[in-house]
C-alpha cells in the first residue's frame, strides 16, 4: 500500500492526500505545471516535502535504506538520458547485469532487435522503450513477486499507437501481479480505457481521485484542462474523449 498524508511543497503541491492498494494501475493526469513530477518524485522519495510523509508498505520512505527502497520502487523520469555513447545492451545489463530481457517486456516493448545498437542513434521512440525496459528490469525481481512500486513520468510519449496500448496492456499486467502504479501522461483515451483509478491534478492540488466513470466526464475535465471535452460513445458502447478549442 502506498500512503501519503498533507503533502506540501511551496507552490507545486498543496495539501495532498492519497491512499493506493496493492493491484492498482493509477493515471496520473493534469494540465501542464500541475504537480504531476513532482509528486511522483516526491512519492519516490527523490524530492522531500515540506510538510507530510509518504508510506510505502507501513514504513516511510525516509526509514529505508537508498538500497532497500532501489529494490522495491523505480521511477522513469520524463527526460531521455542519451548523454553516453553506450549500447542498448550495456545501457540494460548496467541496471541489471545478470538478466537477458524478460519475455513479457520484450513482447510489449520490442527491444532484442536493437541490442547491439548505440543508444543515442536510435530514433526518440525506440530510446522511449528502451528506457521503459531499463526501469522495469531495475525492479524486475520485486516486480515478479509482485510487491512494486512503479512510477512513470510520460511513458507513452513519443510511442506509436501500436506501442502505447502495448505499454498500457504491459502495465495492467504488472499491476494483476500486485504492483502498484503510477503513470502520468496526457492521453485521456488511454486512461479511459486501462488501469483502475485517476488522479487528477490542477495548480498542485489533487482535485479528483476516483474511477473513470467518476473522473472522466465533460465538466471536470472541461474546467480542468480549459479545453472543449465532448465525450460519445462507439458502436461497441466504449466511450470515446474528444478535445477541442
Ligand atoms: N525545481 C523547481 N523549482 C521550482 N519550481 C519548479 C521546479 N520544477 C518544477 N517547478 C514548477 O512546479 C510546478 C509543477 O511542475 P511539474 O513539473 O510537477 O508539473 P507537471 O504537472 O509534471 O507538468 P507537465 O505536464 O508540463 O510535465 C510548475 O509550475 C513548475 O514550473
Amino acid at each position: 500500500m502506498l500512503e501519503a498524508t498533507q503533502l506540501q511543497l511551496s507552490k507545486r503541491l498543496k495539501d495532498i492526500e492519497l491512499v493506493m492498494p496493492a493491484g492498482r494501475f493509477v493515471h496520473l493526469l493534469g494540465p501542464n505545471g500541475a504537480g504531476k513530477s513532482t509528486l511522483l518524485m516526491v512519492l519516490a522519495g527523490i524530492l522531500q516535502p515540506q510538510v507530510g510523509q509518504v508510506r510505502l508498505n507501513g514504513r516511510y520512505l525516509g526509514d529505508y535504506s537508498p538500497p532497500a527502497l532501489a529494490g522495491v520502487r523505480t521511477l522513469m523520469e520524463q527526460n531521455l538520458q542519451t548523454a553516453f555513447a553506450l549500447s542498448v545492451k550495456e545501457c540494460l545489463t548496467f541496471y541489471a547485469p545478470q538478466l537477458g530481457i524478460p519475455e513479457l517486456l520484450e513482447q510489449a516493448l520490442e527491444i532484442r532487435q536493437f541490442l547491439s545498437r548505440p543508444l543515442n542513434t536510435l530514433s526518440g521512440g525506440e530510446q522511449r522503450r528502451v528506457q521503459i525496459c531499463r526501469t522495469l528490469m531495475q525492479l524486475w525481481p520485486a516486480i515478479t513477486s509482485g510487491r512494486a512500486l512503479i512510477l512513470m513520468d510520460e511513458p507513452v510519449q513519443g510511442l506509436d499507437f501500436a506501442h502505447q496500448h502495448r505499454l498500457c496492456q504491459l502495465l495492467v499486467t504488472l499491476a494483476d501481479m500486485g504492483n502498484m502504479l503510477v503513470v502520468s501522461h496526457h492521453q485521456l483515451n488511454l486512461a479511459q480505457m486501462y488501469g483502475h483509478r485517476i488522479w487528477l491534478m490542477s495548480e498542485g492540488r489533487l482535485v479528483a481521485d476516483g474511477s473513470q466513470q467518476d473522473v472522466l466526464n465533460e465538466t471536470t475535465l472541461t474546467q480542468i484542462f480549459q479545453c472543449g471535452i465532448r465525450i460519445c460513445t462507439d458502436s461497441e458502447q466504449n466511450r470515446l474523449i474528444q478535445t477541442y478549442l
